[in-house]
């Protein structure tokens, strides 16, 4: 059985976002899953995210913090309220607050590892700590304030 990520689980007209939509040929493309408690993304950055020579574009790190966020807290919710991803009606949750440390230089030619724990869910808000390793070594944290996706931002 093949796991589908929560972003393959957006709909059609919500996959077009720059990191995670599945219908944006020209972006990042993000997939993240659940692996325990936490929430978990790979991704190999291509040589056009280099920052300086050997070293990942902290633009880029944030745009994954970003997408693994808002898809981790979606799927939070869903799992908080006992229903399958995906389900109608929708929960959908969009970025209000992010926040990164860069915390040591993150190396080129690695595949990056994000890691979400989720560190509060409300109704309407989620807040998600994300690590991302390189090698195994910690590279950038970030916190990311989700909230739910006001009705005005629905594609008509
Ligand atoms: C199947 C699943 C489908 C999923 C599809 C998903 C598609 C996703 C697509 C990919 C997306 C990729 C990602 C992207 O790129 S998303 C694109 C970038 N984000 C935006 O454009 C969002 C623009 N901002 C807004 O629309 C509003 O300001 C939002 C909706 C964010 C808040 O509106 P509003 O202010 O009216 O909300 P509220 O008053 O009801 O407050 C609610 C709670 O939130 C707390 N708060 C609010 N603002 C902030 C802040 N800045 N810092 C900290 N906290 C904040 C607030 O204190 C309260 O907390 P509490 O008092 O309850 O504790």
């Amino acid at each position: 059985m093949t796991t589908l990520a929560f972003q393959d689980l957006y709909p059609d007209e919500l996959g077009h976002c720059y990191g995670c939509g599945k219908n944006n040929d020209h972006g990042l493309q993000i997939k993240s899953f659940w692996e325990g408690k936490e929430t978990v993304a790979h991704f190999e950055p291509r040589p056009e995210h280099t920052a300086l020579p050997g070293y990942v574009y902290g633009g880029l790190i944030a745009s994954l913090i970003d997408c693994h966020g808002t898809g981790s807290a979606a799927a939070a919710a869903y799992k908080a309220n006992g229903r399958d991803m995906g389900s109608e009606p929708a929960l959908r949750f969009v970025t209000a607050n992010l926040n990164v440390d860069f915390l040591a230089p993150t190396p080129m030619g690695e595949t990056l590892e994000l890691r979400g724990k989720i560190k509060e869910i409300k109704e309407k808000k989620v807040i998600v700590e994300i690590t991302v390793f390189a090698k195994g070594k910690a590279c950038a944290k970030g916190s990311i304030v989700c909230v739910k996706m006001p009705a005005s931002m629905m594609p008509s």
